[in-house]
């Protein structure tokens, strides 16, 4: 079966792992083996008095020899990385025991308490697109190897989201083998009622994906929160997201399916087809600014437009309406752009500019401004000591760019914006490329400016074919609001779920296509 006869057929039902896609539990897993270890090692150092103490690393030692590893053989196999060997005991062992069940032992009861006092964090976006799916009735289950899943649910408050669960005390019932053979994910679409052709399967670990792929189920998402995802496409998943955000809301990702944009045609392959469509309408033209008209550079100064785009650019806006829109500052991009006669669209649309007196604020979001200098006054003190964090203030939208930023100090600067937008819930928090932003919690995004334009500027007409050109992921609010009344074209080499309807590589061609949209509209005296 071909891919695309995988997306074109209707999805009933998504089946969720749970760790590391709807809850960040590993971090409360490290907690409980790092109190565990260091006790045990700090009583055994000062017994023997002949080795220092030496405490567990809860990333290092969690990664390499506990993460994802049965309960007892993390303990054998940290422990063994120590050069100690305890004997294996009894899992009826008590805490207390100094054997690798009694640790185990030990650890699931440290996680418990755990669990009991601090909660459990939540991929908020996760919540958010399986209360999506639900309202457009999709239905949704849980499959998970943890016998804590009960638990880890209470604590997070999401008892109620999944109804139907396969977890690791239903497993052991039931006898059926875990990931990656697919037997809880098939006995979780029977609980359904659903073909596992017709369901979604969504995990973060390879062996999950695995499971998926063998059970045959009707699409696998892996979720990958740091790498590239060549190793999840390699063992089956047909799309990877870092976030679920990437999908969007349920009801856009399932009401139109989304193609992957590998499948998607060139758009200079189909010069042709915009040539016969462009014969009987007149184009308007939307471009994103940096990605689409500027390739990403390190920094957002750098990010010069070439005199050959603002030729084409410019050639282009001699023939027909052109805006851009971007989520720059609007008097940034105007600068970097420097061309009369566009229309600009800062700060992701709420502030828009153009000839002729056209002015739009979004009316809501002045109301935020206070917000926004809160925000940004504590996410410059925040990330000031994280060598390389950026921060950017547009009016109504804040950037923190981690693009140069070491791997190992990314996550520093998320739980800071994060916090910030814990803090200052009037923002919300979105994702770009190497890029956290806070934008006001408004109802409003590039896609809605498009919109707004075409209305304003008098083009929401049957014979205006809007194109809209982007490369990002607040492009895809924009691609999703023109479907089926103008066209999207995406900038990218890479794998990636999208609503538009075309693809360009690179800036390169993005210069090319818009001059041969030029060549096509032909001489603008005549
Ligand atoms: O909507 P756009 O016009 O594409 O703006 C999106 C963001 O672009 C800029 O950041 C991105 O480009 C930088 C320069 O190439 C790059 O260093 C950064 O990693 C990218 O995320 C801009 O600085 C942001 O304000 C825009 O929101």
């Amino acid at each position: 079966m071909s891919h695309a006869d995988r997306q074109e057929r209707t999805i009933d039902a998504v089946i969720f792992d749970l760790d590391g896609v709807v809850t960040r539990t590993a971090r409360l897993h490290a907690a409980a083996w790092k109190r565990l270890f260091d006790d045990y090692l700090a009583q055994r150092a000062a017994q023997r008095g002949d080795e220092p103490f030496q405490p567990f690393d809860a990333d290092e030692d969690y990664r390499r020899f506990v993460d994802g590893k049965p309960r007892y053989e993390g303990v054998r196999s940290f422990l063994e990385s120590r050069g100690i060997a305890l004997p294996w005991g009894d899992p009826a062992d008590p805490p207390e025991a100094k054997t690798v069940c009694g640790l185990g032992n030990a650890k699931n009861a440290l996680f418990q308490q755990l669990l009991a006092s601090g909660g459990v964090e939540v991929f908020e976006s996760s919540v958010a697109f399986i209360r999506a799916l639900k309202e457009n009735g999709i239905k949704v289950a849980l499959v998970s190897s943890s016998k804590n899943t009960a638990a880890v649910l209470a604590s997070a408050g999401l008892g109620n989201l999944l109804e139907v669960r396969v977890d690791g005390v239903e497993a052991a019932r039931l006898g059926l083998e875990g990931k990656p053979h697919p037997d809880t994910f098939l006995e979780a679409a029977r609980r359904l009622g659903v073909e596992p052709a017709r369901a979604a399967v969504v995990e973060d670990a390879i062996a999950g994906v695995a499971a998926g792929r063998a059970g045959n189920f009707g699409l696998v998402i892996g979720v990958v929160r740091s790498g590239d995802g060549t190793e999840f496409r390699a063992g089956g998943a047909d799309i990877v997201v870092s976030d679920l955000k990437e999908l969007n809301d349920g009801a856009a990702l399932w009401a139109r399916p989304r193609m992957d944009a590998a499948a998607l045609p060139n758009a200079l392959d189909r010069a042709a087809e915009f040539r016969a469509r462009l014969a009987r309408k007149r184009p308007a033209v939307f471009l994103d600014y940096d990605g689409t008209l500027t390739p990403i550079v390190d920094r957002p100064e750098l990010a010069v437009l070439s005199e050959d785009m603002r030729a084409v650019v410019r050639g282009l806006a001699e023939r027909c309406p052109v805006a851009i829109v971007s989520g720059r500052d609007r008097a940034d991009v105007e600068r970097l752009v420097a061309l009369d006669g566009l229309v600009y669209a800062g700060s992701h649309g709420f502030d828009i500019a153009g000839p002729g007196g056209l002015r739009k604020e979004h009316e809501r979001a002045a109301a935020f401004l206070p917000a926004l200098d809160r925000a940004e006054e504590r996410l410059r003190r925040e990330v000031a000591g994280i060598d390389g964090a950026l921060v950017e203030r547009k009016k109504f939208a804040i950037a923190v760019h981690y693009r140069l930023v070491a791997d190992d100090q990314v996550a520093r600067v998320e739980s800071a914006v994060e916090a910030v937008a814990a803090e200052i819930t009037d923002l919300r928090r979105t994702a770009a490329k190497k890029v956290f932003a806070l934008r006001p919690r408004v109802d409003w995004d590039k896609g809605r400016a498009v919109l707004w334009l075409l209305t304003a500027l008098g083009l929401d007409r049957e014979n205006v074919l809007p194109l809209y050109l982007g490369d990002d992921d607040t492009d895809e609010d924009a691609f999703a609001a023109l479907n089926g009344r103008g066209l999207g074209i995406l900038v990218t080499e890479a794998e990636h779920p999208t609503a538009a309807d075309y693809v360009l590589a690179n800036t390169e061609e993005v210069g090319r296509f818009l001059g041969e949209l030029v060549a096509i509209l032909g001489d603008p005296t005549r």
